[in-house]
């Protein structure tokens, strides 16, 4: 579905982004994961073409990504930022609206059909009693769950997620990744979190330094060594007693402190 070769993105005259290939299949979820500055979002940006490749090419359903007009790209993908936008001096339920946008005719009217849509979004992302409310006066992990609403509205046959648990509460972060899921579709997250990332993802993309350091099944890329080399921290990998997935126990330091 979606494939990446040789991408390098550079800017200033420094690389960013460094040969990276990789491909996404239809229905897969792929986690981004790798330390603060190692490209897990520009990665992204150059996914939905808001960052233009330095060289290499990204191929989505067979056809370069730079041969999609805007809204053909966003009938087929949907992008769910870190940071929503702040401009918005809009309800919640005009933000969620806007997900219909690019599979509708132009100038088109609204629908009971299409409210109906966006009360569903709302309500799949716990957010119904806040529709009428305006969107900038809503909690950093309500606006990302609109965010998430519009992205679902999209219908997109690709979600991708820039660090789309930020600003939630453990519970949300659990819902939404299970949502995303849920979607069937295929799904790009990019993560911090490395046992929620072991736990939901197919596969993974490890990234340092704007290169791929490894990618695969979690169980080939969270090693206890990779985890280490890379984020510079003690680790203990084990699988979860209960749902056999991944575990990591990160040292905290309790010797050092002599706890
Ligand atoms: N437009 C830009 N101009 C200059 N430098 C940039 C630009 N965009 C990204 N960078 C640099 O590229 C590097 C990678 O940034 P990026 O935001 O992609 O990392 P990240 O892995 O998403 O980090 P984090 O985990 O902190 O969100 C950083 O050093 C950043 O300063």
């Amino acid at each position: 579905m979606l494939k990446a070769e040789k991408l390098t993105w550079a800017v200033d005259g420094k690389t960013i982004l460094d040969d990276l290939s990789f491909s996404v299949g239809s229905g897969e979820f792929v986690g981004v994961i790798g330390p603060n500055g190692a490209g897990k979002s520009s990665l992204l940006r150059c996914l939905y073409r808001k960052n233009q490749l330095t060289s290499g090419m990204v191929e989505f359903a067979e056809q370069s990504l730079n041969d999609y007009t805007m809204r053909g790209l966003a009938q087929k993908i949907a992008v769910v930022l870190q940071e929503p936008p702040t401009r918005f001096e809009l309800s919640v339920a005009d933000v969620i609206r806007m997900g219909l946008t690019p599979n509708k005719p132009l100038l088109s009217f609204d629908t009971l059909d299409d409210q109906k849509a966006v009360e569903e979004a709302a309500e799949q992302v716990e957010l119904s009693d806040k529709l009428e409310q305006e969107f900038n006066s809503l909690s950093g992990g309500e606006k990302q769950r609109a965010m998430i609403a519009r992205a679902i509205l999209q219908a997109p046959e690709l979600l991708l997620m820039d660090e789309p648990t930020n600003h939630l509460d453990v519970r949300h972060q659990i819902e939404v990744l299970e949502l995303a899921r849920s979607l069937n579709i295929s799904v790009i997250v990019s993560i911090h979190d490395l046992n929620l990332a072991a736990a939901y993802c197919d596969r993974l993309i490890l990234l340092n330094r704007g290169r791929i350091v490894a990618q695969g099944a979690p169980e080939l890329v969270l090693t206890k060594q990779q985890i280490q080399q890379v984020f510079e921290v003690n680790v203990h990998v084990d699988q979860h007693p209960f749902n056999r997935k991944l575990r990591i126990t990160y040292d905290l330091g309790g010797e050092k402190h002599g706890r």
